[in-house]
């Protein structure tokens, strides 16, 4: 066997594989990953390899259910094999599990089924990676007058070689957005570099996006070049832009005016040909009154703007995504019982807040698409209030001043319930008890 090859083929093993099962595994040519329950976050793809879940059946217990789920959700698109023990085949976790399943080998393991198994789920991953990809003005549903507003935004924009700064809340499809003004430009076929801002360790942010020279600090062994020079020709979208520190900005703000950048600890200038677009869904201009962002920088990105609007403030287009969440999932995986959303449940849609916006509606019309068990998804299945009124009118209008007034305030006191309190002039009580009302998770808020 080529051993080159053997180690790229990878099976991310829920739960604790015996010897044995390494051994049968390794025999066609898969090495094996266990992961432990509250590790599904970190999985990724290392290099060129191909990736496959499997989940033993034989250890079916909580833990190894919610990661499945949580897997699901989190990595839609990875192929997952399940080993099934024959006499469970008839239990109903198992067969809720096998309808999200790429494919499933019975016990005892046979290699010769196992490797047509594992060839169907990595034809399924190639296919996944070297399918045709959607253009993103495509992707990006909606009919509602807020929507069309950003399409025509869009297409008015994408042309332009301007920056473009996008303001919105979390999920609004901003990054969606910054890809469809990419491809709407004369750069599309040049890269789209995408950065997150706010998810980079503060000491490694220049080097990141500037590069840096072998040698420029220790760790260093090689040069390496920032995303910058990666997008060079294209287009850069600089997501959470508010969270960059003012030294990364002083850099940024260099790189636009000169149209040139030094990598850390280099002498040398670098041309850069890049379209910035920057997103953010906090108020920048706020953040400079405060000293945290600098006001000529803001200046020179914040040149054209595009508004993603809040998904509750979208009508008609919740419950038309939710429908299309739901055929995509039923693509992906056929089992899938549910075909529809209740009337119960497309009511509880119509009436929440929606605080994860677009992000949260895909995520529970996933999750939901599992544990159905029945036709209709009910409001149950979404996780939604059962039996939620749907607020009308001036109610309506009540509700979601009060959504976006409370998540503002705890965005602006860095998701601290005392400061958002004192702020708001309640108890840190009604804070809690608000966050609930509005289906808020400050844990999820704050990562
Ligand atoms: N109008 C839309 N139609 C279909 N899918 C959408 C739409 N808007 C967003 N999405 C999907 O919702 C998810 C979140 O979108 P995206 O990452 O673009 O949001 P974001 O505003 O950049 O979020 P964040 O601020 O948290 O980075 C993605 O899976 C995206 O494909």
């Amino acid at each position: 066997m080529d051993f080159a090859s053997a180690t790229k083929r990878c099976l991310i093993w829920l739960g604790q594989p015996s010897t044995r099962d390494r051994q049968i595994m390794a025999a066609v040519g898969w090495n094996v990953r266990a992961i432990e329950a509250d590790q599904t976050a970190q999985i990724g793809m290392r290099g060129n390899e191909t990736v496959v879940v499997c989940i033993d059946t034989r250890s079916l217990d909580a833990d190894v259910l919610s990661q499945a789920e949580q897997l699901a959700l989190t990595h839609p698109d990875l192929p997952v094999l399940a080993i099934v023990d024959p006499r469970t085949r008839t239990d109903q976790d198992v067969q809720r599990l096998l309808r999200t399943c790429t494919a499933d080998v019975s016990l005892p393991l046979q290699t010769n089924t196992l490797q047509r198994a594992l060839e169907e789920c990595s034809a399924h991953a190639s296919s996944r990676s070297h399918g045709p990809q959607a253009n993103a003005i495509d992707m990006l549903l909606g009919q509602s007058q807020a929507m069309l507003e950003v399409r025509a935004r869009l297409h008015q924009y994408g042309p332009i070689a301007l920056p473009v700064m996008i303001c919105g809340e979390t999920g609004t499809g901003k990054e969606l957005a910054a890809r469809a003004l990419h491809e709407l430009s004369s750069r599309a076929e040049g890269p789209f570099v995408a950065v997150n801002c706010g998810a980079m360790p503060t000491n490694l942010i220049q080097s990141e996006l500037f590069g840096h020279e072998r040698g420029a600090f220790t760790g260093a062994t090689t040069r390496r070049i920032g995303h910058f020079e990666s997008a060079h020709g294209g287009t850069i979208f600089l997501d959470e832009i508010g969270d960059l520190p003012l030294d990364a900005q002083v850099n940024l703000l260099r790189v636009l005016q000169e149209g040139s950048l030094q990598r850390v600890g280099g002498s040398q200038p670098v041309v850069v040909d890049v379209r910035v677009i920057a997103a953010t869904h906090i108020d920048l201009h706020r953040a400079v009154d405060a000293g945290n962002f600098r006001n000529d920088l803001l200046f020179r990105l914040d040149v054209l703007r595009l508004q993603m609007p809040p998904l509750h403030k979208r009508g008609d287009d919740i419950e038309l995504m939710a429908h299309h969440f739901l055929s995509d999932f039923r693509d992906d995986h056929p089992a899938t019982i549910a075909r529809g959303f209740s009337p119960a449940a497309r009511r509880s849609m119509a009436a929440h807040a929606w605080p994860g916006n677009v992000r949260e509606l895909l995520n529970r019309v996933r999750r939901a698409a599992v544990v159905a068990t029945a036709s209709m998804i009910s409001e149950e299945d979404l996780g939604l209030d059962t039996g939620a009124q749907v607020a009308s009118g001036l109610d309506s209008a009540r509700v979601h001043a009060e959504h976006e007034t409370l998540i503002e305030t705890l965005r602006e006191t860095g998701y601290n319930v005392s400061a958002c309190a004192r702020k708001l002039k309640v108890s840190r009580v009604t804070i809690y008890r608000l966050c609930r009302k509005h289906g808020l998770s400050l844990e999820q808020l704050r990562n």
